[in-house]
């Protein structure tokens, strides 16, 4: 058993000619079995990044390793990766049998080795039977699955996604995420999925990085980047928070909407200007209490499980919260949390900036 990281980044640049770098110095480690997706909007560098995996461009500098061996110059096709596009590029002129054999055929395999492993391929997505189907009459969520089938017939190590439920309408494509996430369990292949859909990430992934602008601003669990936001970016692309600056006065002490709040951060200089993120969940309507948040509500909206209500606090900021109890716009409310609910981030700190901080502070 290889004790490398199957896939390493260390310090990789992308730039295509001329242009701005895409990727600046982006390191991550991909561990063997586990299921990543690359998350963040339109142009920060997801593609590019499988791209690179995939072998279809290489670094500008930095390197890439696959199982420990630099793998910078090695072609696309001596590498044990596969990929499912975005439209599937599924050959329309091949049937489901032929599509995925196409790869083995190529390997110049035996007749009778290609039949058993694309009927294994078949049967691992659900699609048993379908072989002399043509392309054209199978539905988006099955071609899908032809793709994928595609790519496991050849037991890659990895298997690169790159928005493949993008084109799918919202109950297949939920569908197809506890398929997808289920699939990746069954096979114990690595998988490599990207996508600019939060709730996506959160719902399929073993580790999600947040990315911006060619930079991991935050790896970690779901949970972890959802409870811990490092900045502004993850923390309003992930969910919806409430972001509001303050100070913290000293350590495990911050200072927000005209009070003083308990939290268990620390690691900054003593009255530092932070941001602070709090989720509209974790904030509980109570009666107006000495020492709490005060707020004046301003709106109200019916959601079906909960309310969403929109207050602000004496110096301005605005909260909101999400809360199964129905108040009165205009009237003045509490707001209570728990010290942990209280998540304090510097200004547009990245994942690096915070570990760099904390090795100071220790
Ligand atoms: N071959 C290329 N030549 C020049 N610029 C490119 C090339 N490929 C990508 N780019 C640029 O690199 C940036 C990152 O592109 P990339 O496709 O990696 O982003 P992405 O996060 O996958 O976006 P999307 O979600 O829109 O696919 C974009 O600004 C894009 O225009």
């Amino acid at each position: 058993m290889n004790e490398q990281p199957i896939i390493r980044f260390e310090k990789v640049t992308k730039q295509y000619q001329g242009d701005a770098a895409v990727l600046r110095d982006v390191s991550f480690t991909i561990e063997r079995g586990r299921f990543y997706t690359l998350l963040g909007p339109s142009g920060c560098g997801k593609t590019t990044i499988l791209r690179l995996i995939a072998g279809f461009t290489e670094p500008t500098s930095g390197n890439i390793y696959f199982n420990g061996r630099v793998i910078n110059h090695i072609p696309a096709n001596k590498r044990q990766v596969n990929t499912v596009f975005q439209d599937y590029a599924l050959f329309p002129h091949l049937n489901v049998f032929e599509n995925i054999a196409f790869g083995l055929r190529i390997k110049k395999l035996k007749r009778a080795d290609i039949e058993a492993k694309v009927k294994e391929a078949l049967r691992f997505v659900n699609l048993t039977g379908y072989e002399s189907r043509e392309i054209k009459e199978m539905s988006g969520g099955q071609r899908q699955r032809v793709a994928i089938a595609r790519a496991i017939v050849n037991e890659p190590e990895i298997i690169l996604l790159d928005e493949p439920l993008s084109a799918l309408d919202l109950k297949l494509r939920t569908e197809m995420q506890y398929e997808l996430r289920e699939l990746q369990q069954r096979l114990g292949i690595t998988f490599i999925f990207v996508t600019h859909d939060q709730e996506e990430a959160l719902a399929m992934s073993d580790e999600i990085f947040v990315l911006s602008e060619g930079i991991i601003q935050q790896s970690g669990t779901p949970t972890d980047i959802y409870d811990e936001p490092i900045n502004r970016f993850v923390a309003d692309f992930i969910g919806e928070s409430n972001i509001v600056a303050g100070k913290m006065t000293q350590d495990f002490l911050v200072e927000f909407g005209g009070r003083t709040f308990e939290c268990v951060d620390r690691g900054l200089h003593p009255n530092e200007p932070i941001e602070i993120v709090i989720r509209p969940e974790d904030l509980e309507i109570t009666a107006v209490q000495q020492g709490k948040l005060q707020v004046q509500v301003e709106t109200q909206l019916f959601r079906g499980v909960h309310y969403e209500i929109l207050c602000s606090d004496e110096t301005g900021n605005k909260w909101l919260v999400h809360s199964t109890k129905k108040v009165v716009v205009g009237e003045a409310i509490g707001l209570t949390f728990e010290t942990e609910a209280i998540h304090v981030m510097r200004f547009g700190e990245s994942e690096e900036d915070f570990d760099r901080r904390l090795e100071a502070y220790s």
